[in-house]
């Protein structure tokens, strides 16, 4: 039995939810407001940012893109989240990873206002999701624990590989998994015998950013696998990091790209928004 787990779907199902939500604080006055800044342009930013635009829109959010050349100083950039973390009418920050080379991305991540920290990246709320205590957390992390409940897998006891430890994805999602009861192997780049490891999951994770490296021969049969990776492919495609018509021939459940983990990210960060957004009421 093999089941193709839809995060555009479940985040279709959900949005509605939300736009209840957002109604009942138009009705008090609120309305939601994100802002998103991207320096320069890399090809998963600019999906992201298309696809957040229009969720943004349906749900009757105030969102606004704040484009920077690629040649923005430090400086001017900080000077400009700074504003924001002072805007009374601005609930959430989010600033796109990455950034050019001669900035700084820590000062950048640091700058941000831990209270409209929608991402969950300021150290403030990376430490409370590692203290089991979250607040605002990662919102691809977020997501893929959704996508699991709503798919009704438990985490609980389960062994969870996850292959990357970037801050955006791997290493907030081994936060969550651990909060949420699983046994949590995290592999990377220096990772010896990557193979014995990935076969070892009972739910694998990918985030590496690099097409068809999971397949069949690293997945253990019946396995769930979460495919986040967003690349291109030979044919300039839209794939994941998961070879996935090799790959779904052992796997008992698994997300495709596009339509997986994706919609789940964005999803997340609306909710997020709109909790921030309810402090204000
Ligand atoms: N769908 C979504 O919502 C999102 C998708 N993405 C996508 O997910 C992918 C990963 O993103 P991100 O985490 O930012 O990427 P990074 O490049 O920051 O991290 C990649 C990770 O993969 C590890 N890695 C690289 N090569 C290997 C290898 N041969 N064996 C084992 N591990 C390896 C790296 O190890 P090391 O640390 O040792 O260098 C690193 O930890 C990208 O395709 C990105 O576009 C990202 C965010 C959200
Ligand atoms: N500060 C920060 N936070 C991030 O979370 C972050 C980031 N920077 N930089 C870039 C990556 C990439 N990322 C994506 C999110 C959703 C889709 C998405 O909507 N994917 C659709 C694509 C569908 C399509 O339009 O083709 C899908 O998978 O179905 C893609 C990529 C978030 N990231
Ligand atoms: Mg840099």
């Amino acid at each position: 039995m093999f089941k193709l787990i839809s995060g555009k779907a479940i985040a279709q199902k959900r949005q509605e939810n939300l736009r209840l939500e957002v109604e009942n604080l138009n009705a008090n006055g609120v309305t939601p407001s994100l802002r998103v800044v991207l320096v320069g342009n890399s090809g998963p930013s600019e999906i992201y940012v298309r696809n957040k635009a229009r969720r943004a829109k349906e749900l009757g959010l105030d969102f606004n893109l704040i484009r920077f050349d690629e040649t923005v100083s430090e400086k001017e950039l900080i000077e400009f989240i700074d504003s924001l973390n002072h805007d009374k009418t601005v609930d959430a920050i989010l600033v796109q990873l990455p950034l050019p080379q001669h900035i700084n991305e820590e000062k950048v991540v640091q700058t941000v206002s831990p209270n409209k920290d929608v991402d969950g990246f300021s150290p403030i709320n990376f430490g409370y999701l590692w203290q089991n205590n979250p607040n605002i957390i990662p919102s691809t992390a977020g997501g893929i624990m959704t996508l699991l409940e709503e798919s009704d897998i438990t985490t609980t006891a389960k062994h969870v590989v996850i292959v990357g430890r970037s801050n955006i994805v791997g290493r907030p999602l081994g936060a969550l998994m651990l909060n949420s009861d699983a046994t949590v192997t995290m592999a990377h780049s220096k990772t010896k015998d990557l193979k014995s490891i990935t076969k070892q999951a009972d739910i694998l994770i990918s985030a590496v950013g690099k097409a068809h490296f999971i397949t069949a021969d690293m997945v253990k049969k019946g396995a769930t696998v979460i495919d986040v990776g967003m690349n291109r492919d030979e044919n300039d495609r839209l794939v994941g990091d998961v070879d996935f018509d090799d790959v779904s021939s052992v796997a008992g459940a698994m997300t495709p790209v596009p339509g997986g983990v994706g919609p789940m990210t964005i999803l997340t960060l609306m909710e997020q928004t709109i909790e921030i957004a309810k402090k204000r009421v």
